[in-house]
């Protein structure tokens, strides 16, 4: 929670009439953020026949929309907000919007005209370029009064990207600035360029970061293997530290080279074994990568409910398949086999696959 407000106020409303603040962030399943740009007829028109293929449909007002599609994608969001069906406000797909930064020309006519038009269907507005704890606390008092005049029940929640030096510097204090935040996802672009690294991508490695073996002194002239290393380990790392001590949900972000599935699987895994709830797709071949990722394996449930079952009341310690069970890998289960079941809820395949898994035997 920010210092910046006391303990009872921070669930109160910002704006006399404006839904009550929800205590807890609902863990609705988010695998895939579908990026489209509603100024573009042909991404716009398949977007009704999308709705049930993937978790969370979003409609980019931000960067890769051009200057002079801004008002167009607007109203083009608008106007798929309205009219498609299972679309958002608790849909079968959620409808989630980035919309312009703060700082640039377009951002207050994007809340003013969406929040009033479409806030009943809108689940989570993303916010780019967040700095800092005064950016959210603008976002959500704003929010508020527009919520208030457009008499919505369910308060919008917020997202930010994390694509700033000083965003990453304060990312504890961004996920606690307001009960609306819903999560944060990596920037690895703009946060490249912010950080001034050398580098020209949209995420993903670099062959030049690497690690070289030591020489072997026997063999001086011998060819020295290099393990190239993950450049975003560390902000992914602190992103997900500062979600879970808020109670909130990170994401990877794009993954720009469409043509390499096999890149952006690994990428995509590495942020889900590190504790990520899901990430971002550009282009449509990205949705099954990113569902495939970020759903437990059959072979993680398998086990993991054996040692849910080995555990019985979950105390004391249990040797299995030679090594040693508690409490602490207990827990880890627990999440896999909750996350399974919150999957299962909404994904019918998923379902039968895990429903398939043999009953493990209680200890
Ligand atoms: C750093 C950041 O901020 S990342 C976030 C901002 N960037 C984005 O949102 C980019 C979103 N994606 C895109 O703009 C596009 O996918 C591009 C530019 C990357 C590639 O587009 P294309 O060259 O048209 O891709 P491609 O030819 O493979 O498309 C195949 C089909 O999928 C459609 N398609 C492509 N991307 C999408 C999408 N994101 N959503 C829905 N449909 C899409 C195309 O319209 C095309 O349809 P068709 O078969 O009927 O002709
Ligand atoms: C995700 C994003 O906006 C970026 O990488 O810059
Ligand atoms: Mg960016």
């Amino acid at each position: 929670m920010s210092s910046s407000r006391s303990a009872k106020d921070f669930f109160r409303p910002l704006a006399v009439g404006a839904p009550t603040p929800l205590t807890e962030i609902p863990a609705r399943p988010s695998r895939a953020i579908h990026f489209f740009d509603p100024s573009n007829e042909k991404m716009a028109g398949k977007i009704p026949g999308m709705v049930g293929t993937v978790d969370v449909l979003l409609g980019n007002l931000e960067d890769a929309v051009k200057a002079d599609n801004k008002v167009a994608a607007r109203e083009g969001l608008v106007k798929i907000g309205q009219s498609t069906e299972g679309l958002g406000g608790g849909g079968t797909t959620q409808l989630w919007t980035r919309v312009n930064a703060l700082d640039s020309p377009w951002f207050l006519d994007d809340v003013m005209t969406l929040v009033p038009a479409i806030g009943d269907k809108l689940d989570v507005i993303m916010v780019p370029k967040v700095q800092g704890a005064e950016d959210i606390q603008y976002v959500d008092r704003l929010l508020a009064q527009l919520e208030a005049k457009a008499g919505l029940e369910r308060p919008i929640l917020v997202h930010a990207i994390l694509e700033t030096a000083r965003g990453v510097a304060n990312v504890e204090e961004i996920c606690g600035a307001s009960p609306r935040m819903q999560g944060i996802s990596l920037g690895p672009a703009d946060l490249a360029a912010d950080r001034r690294m050398k580098t020209t991508r949209v995420g993903g490695g670099h062959p030049g970061y690497l690690v070289r073996q030591d020489p072997n002194p026997d063999q001086p002239d011998a060819s020295r293997p290099t393990y190239q290393q993950d450049l975003w380990h560390y902000t992914i790392a602190r992103m997900v530290d500062a979600c879970a001590m808020h109670g909130i949900y990170p994401y990877y972000g794009p993954f720009g080279d469409i043509a390499d599935v096999t890149a952006c699987e690994d990428q995509f895994r590495n942020a889900f074994l590190l504790g990520c709830v899901g990430t971002w797709s550009l282009h449509p071949k990205q949705i099954a990568i990113a569902n495939k990722v970020f759903s437990p394996s059959v072979e993680d449930i398998t086990h993991a409910r054996r040692v849910v079952a080995a555990m019985g009341d979950g105390t004391g310690a249990v040797m299995l398949d030679g090594k040693m069970e508690d409490d602490a890998s207990l827990k880890q289960c627990l999440v896999l086999v909750r996350l399974a079941e919150e999957l299962a809820a909404i994904d019918p395949e998923l379902k039968k696959q895990y429903d398939a898994i043999d009953a493990p035997e209680e200890a």
